[in-house]
């Protein structure tokens, strides 16, 4: 039988622990029945895929210094109380997934992501007869650490790396639920208990594909540090504690989008260190 990813209903008694098996084993799971209404999907999807279908000049009337940011035109005020409401309930969602993960893990229950910065962002990929059977997004890990996804629910692509045999399994659609993936901040959060999982999207029909990402990053103006009940003799400490930020910049100036950058920040360094430099050396 095709392997699948792990399903998990929000409500099941017993979600804690396997929130917390399933980013151990995968770095990703799908969640069904979270409690976010199909109305509010529905509706903020719509709004993605009319964003992204604003002509190019109306896109060019943006006017943030960082261009990725967007344009909202003012006849879409009533876009942006929908915007507002997903974006709450999202963040509400994540909140309760991140007490969960604690639970699962066995630590004391608190609001893990509280105060952290979120991100939310519209993908659309132009699948078209030409592009069948390209990667619409290369293979990478993300860089934060949690991102609750809302995939298309007609159009399909999105692929998960199993590490233990480097295949791609693919994130099929579910109507109505997400698909929630940790990233390397993650990774070093848990003492590398939990799978940065690298994943693609590939094009697999002439069909325009949409998704929603939204991103849990980091801790802010805090360190990225593991909780001391996962670390002991038997698991040593595997990275020094670091700042989100600090590792931002060194996954965009090293160009490294799978993770390896996090081997910088290893414990005992100096030696894997002088591996990865020399990759970027020879990369660049
Ligand atoms: O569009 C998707 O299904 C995945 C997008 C993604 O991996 C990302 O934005 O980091
Ligand atoms: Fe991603």
């Amino acid at each position: 039988m095709a392997k699948s990813l792990p399903i998990i209903d929000m409500q099941d008694i017993s979600s804690d622990k396997k929130i917390a098996k399933s980013l151990e084993r995968w770095g990703c799971f799908r969640l069904v029945n979270h409690g976010i209404p199909p109305q509010l999907l529905s509706e903020i999807m719509a709004i993605g895929r009319t964003l992204m279908e604003l002509p190019v000049e109306m896109k060019g009337l943006n006017v943030h210094k960082d261009r990725s940011f967007g344009y909202i035109p003012v006849n879409m005020t009533s876009s942006m109380e929908v915007m507002m409401k997903y974006s709450k309930a999202i963040y509400d969602l994540t909140k309760k997934l991140g007490i969960k993960l604690m639970e699962g893990l066995g630590l004391e229950s608190e609001d893990l992501f509280k105060d952290w910065p979120c991100l939310m962002k519209f993908n659309k990929y132009n699948n078209n007869p030409e592009t069948v059977g390209l990667t619409g997004a290369i293979t990478h890990s993300d860089k934060g650490f949690f991102t609750i996804l809302l995939d298309d629910e007609l159009v399909n692509g999105l692929e998960m790396l199993d590490d233990q045999t480097n295949e791609f399994i693919p994130a099929n659609p579910i109507p109505g639920s997400f698909l929630v993936n940790a990233g390397d901040i993650a990774k070093a959060w848990s003492n590398g208990r939990i799978c940065n999982v690298k994943h693609r999207v590939q094009c697999n029909e002439p069909r325009v594909r949409y998704s929603i990402t939204f991103f849990v990053l980091g801790p802010r103006n805090a360190k990225v540090e593991t909780p001391s009940k996962l670390v002991d003799s038997q698991q040593p400490p595997l990275y020094v504690p670091f700042h989100f930020e600090e590792y931002c910049a060194l996954r965009t100036s090293t160009k490294f989008i799978q993770g390896e950058v996090l081997d910088l920040f290893r414990e005992k360094a100096d030696l894997v260190v002088a591996d990865v430099f020399d990759e970027i050396f020879v990369n660049n």
